[in-house]
């Protein structure tokens, strides 16, 4: 995530504040007229991003560095579709739920793209769409939900430091340690200013 490297992320990974309307999930849900997010107001959130070659990721020398740094030892593959995911509906119902997890969800986008919904400062949804080449890691305790967009398919590799834990928290979970450190961390105003979240 160097200077520069922005452009190129933004190629595969776009981010937007959502309407509100209860129309089917998988659509874009753009407010009217259109309000997108910068890759960096996800940073303030604690939400970080890259692009990467999906063609090349098993001998990918940047992919190999992240994970050495960021300690990603655990890796498999989630491929969302009625073919390959068992209990698909139910999966599809669960990761729309809204809901925290006490680590960070690590997601590198290999095939397809889907839509990765984030609470910002404000509790306001702002819409991650994450194509091909796309990763992203959602830091622990923050909101969010996952769901398909209308081309119904996403290959995404998983990752995590040590035994993965995929338990989801669904809202409210407020209580959690990873939640009020999630708060301190990036919620809260610095220098004794007001917390914006209500939870806090
Ligand atoms: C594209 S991976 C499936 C979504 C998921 O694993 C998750 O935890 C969503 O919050
Ligand atoms: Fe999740």
């Amino acid at each position: 995530m160097t200077m520069g490297a922005a452009d190129k992320r933004e190629e595969v990974i776009q981010a937007w504040y959502m309407d509100d309307s209860d129309e089917d999930q998988r659509l874009p849900h753009h407010r009217e007229p259109k309000e997108y997010v910068s890759l960096d107001k996800l940073t303030e959130l604690g939400v970080l991003s890259w692009r990467l070659d999906a063609d090349n990721y098993e001998n990918d020398e940047e992919l190999k560095k992240i994970r050495e740094e960021r300690g990603y030892s655990y890796m498999d593959f989630c491929e969302v579709c009625p073919e390959k995911l068992p209990n698909y509906e139910e999966k599809i119902k669960n990761f729309f739920e809204e809901h925290l997890h006490t680590d960070e969800e690590i997601r590198y986008c290999v095939a397809g793209s889907g839509y990765f919904d984030v609470r910002d400062h404000n509790d306001k949804w702002i819409r991650v769409w994450v194509k091909k080449g796309g990763m992203i890691v959602l830091p622990a305790g923050i909101y969010h939900r996952f769901t398909l967009d209308t081309d119904n398919y996403i290959k995404a590799m998983r990752l995590f430091v040590g035994d993965p834990i995929w338990t989801p928290y669904n809202r409210p979970h407020d209580h959690l340690p990873a939640r009020k450190e999630y708060i301190e961390n990036f919620l809260q105003e610095k220098g004794g200013g007001q917390a914006v979240d209500a939870a806090a």
